[in-house]
């Protein structure tokens, strides 16, 4: 299945329930705008190539449009397309007053060299500059970029605009970013493990974990998981997949991984699996942080996981979400499960606005705050409606969206 029409499903699950009537449907499914440019750069060895980059935003309702950049082989314009939707329903459901919107190009960053990369980032943002800003569109890392795609998109943009590094999140410390915004995601998923645990009665140290994806959102949720004393077994990224059913030590692993280029590949104290072999692993509770569609009607009924946490994008296609509905497995859902990433961008882009610096105890606490209220209202939801929690989740999102896009009348 396509993504965006899975994303689809999700929000008509939740419409149905809401009473939606059909234009208030097609005007929320629908994008606001969609930009497609082509990239020509020149390569190292002289060859010109041409990329193919994206913006798509979908929804500025409840503010300005606020959404990752990704830059993968895939990313294509019905990835984005489902990606932008996604953070309009993720921002609405942490109630932050953005929208929401997603990009990427069409590369393989490991493939190019550092300033083949730089050209390329800089030539998206020549592109695309005029569409996004502090007020407009305020774009942030996904997979495949970080605080250095930030700090260059932000140099660039202000070429044409002047100052304002409120334009992008998730920038270096150094150049205006949020102390704690590299963690967040990760940080978040912790967080709301133990929330999730604990309203299921569970302990973390009688709670296996398996991880697939170890960059930003995979590394940091381990670290948090193993400092709350979980006992993470298995994890994954695109060069191995290890497991130890008495747990891995992840200090050691995150070590391993700092003199290994951020690989995995090659850690000798767990024994080598596949990485589909981690999906369906005897675990508590299993973390897919890197790519979408990775559970689908396939795989669904060997996952033996009684509890999913969705801290990447759209692991889960919607088969795949009833069959583990019907079995009883209980899911967080990506827009809540994965939210701190945007709350502290949320928090960077008012330090930016404000020239006032946070200190990361405050971010952390506000993150905890924000997060745990978001799950609270989605448990009581769901309590409610009798729905799963995704459900309970697009159920809040729409309904604040709705209620925005009513309020502003259709001038
Ligand atoms: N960064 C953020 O703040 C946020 C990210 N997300 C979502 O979280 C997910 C991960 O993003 P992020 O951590 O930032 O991305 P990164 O690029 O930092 O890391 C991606 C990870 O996924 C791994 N991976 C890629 N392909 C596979 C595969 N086939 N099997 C196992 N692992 C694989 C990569 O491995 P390798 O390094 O070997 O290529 C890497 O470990 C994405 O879905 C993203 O949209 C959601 C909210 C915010
Ligand atoms: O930090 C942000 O603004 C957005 C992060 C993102 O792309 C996501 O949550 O999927």
């Amino acid at each position: 299945m396509k993504a965006f029409e899975a994303t689809q499903l999700y929000f008509d699950r939740a419409a149905a329930r809401l009473e939606l009537s059909d234009n208030m449907r097609k005007l929320l499914l629908t994008p606001k705008r969609e930009v497609q440019v082509q990239i020509p750069v020149e390569m190292d060895d002289g060859r010109l190539e041409t990329f193919i980059g994206y913006r798509v935003q979908h929804d500025d309702s409840r503010g300005p449009m606020k959404g990752g950049l990704r830059y993968h082989h895939d990313v294509d314009l019905d990835e984005v397309r489902a990606l932008a939707a996604l953070m309009t329903w993720k921002t609405a459901v942490v109630d932050l007053p953005y929208g929401g919107a997603k990009g990427g190009i069409a590369i393989d960053p490991r493939k190019l060299s550092l300033k083949e990369l730089e050209r390329i980032t800089r030539k998206f943002i020549d592109q695309i500059h005029d569409v996004i800003g502090p007020d407009t569109d305020i774009p942030a890392p996904d997979m495949g970029t970080g605080s250095r795609e930030m700090a260059w998109m932000r140099n660039q943009w202000e070429k044409y605009h002047g100052f304002n590094p409120a334009v992008f999140t998730g920038k270096p410390v150094e150049l205006y970013g949020a102390e704690g915004r590299e963690e967040a995601t990760g940080r978040g998923v912790g967080i709301l493990a133990y929330k999730l645990l604990g309203h299921l009665g569970r302990k973390p140290q009688n709670t296996k974990v398996a991880l697939q994806g170890f960059g930003n959102v995979g590394s940091h949720a381990a670290k948090f998981l193993y400092e709350s004393e979980y006992k993470v077994v298995a994890v994954s990224d695109h060069t191995a997949a290890y497991y130890n059913p008495d747990g891995i030590d992840i200090s050691k692993l995150l070590k391993f991984t700092l003199s290994n280029k951020g690989l995995l590949a090659g850690f000798n104290e767990a024994e080598r699996i596949s990485g589909d072999e981690l999906l369906e692993l005897p675990v508590d509770l299993l973390i897919p942080a890197a790519l979408g569609g990775v559970i689908t009607a396939k795989n669904a009924t060997r996952i033996k996981a009684p509890l999913i946490i969705e801290a990447a994008n759209a692991p889960v296609d919607p088969e795949a979400d009833q069959i583990l509905h019907e079995r009883g497995v209980t899911l967080l859902p990506d827009i809540l499960a994965n939210a701190g990433g945007v709350t502290v961008s949320y928090f960077e882009w008012v330090q930016n606005r404000q020239f006032y610096k946070w200190g990361l105890n405050r971010v952390r606490q506000e993150l905890d705050r924000v997060l745990s209220q978001a799950f609270e209202s989605v448990w009581h939801e769901a309590k409610i409606q009798e729905c799963s929690l995704r459900t309970a989740a697009y159920i809040i999102a729409i309904r604040r969206v709705q209620t925005a896009t009513l309020l502003s009348g259709h001038g």
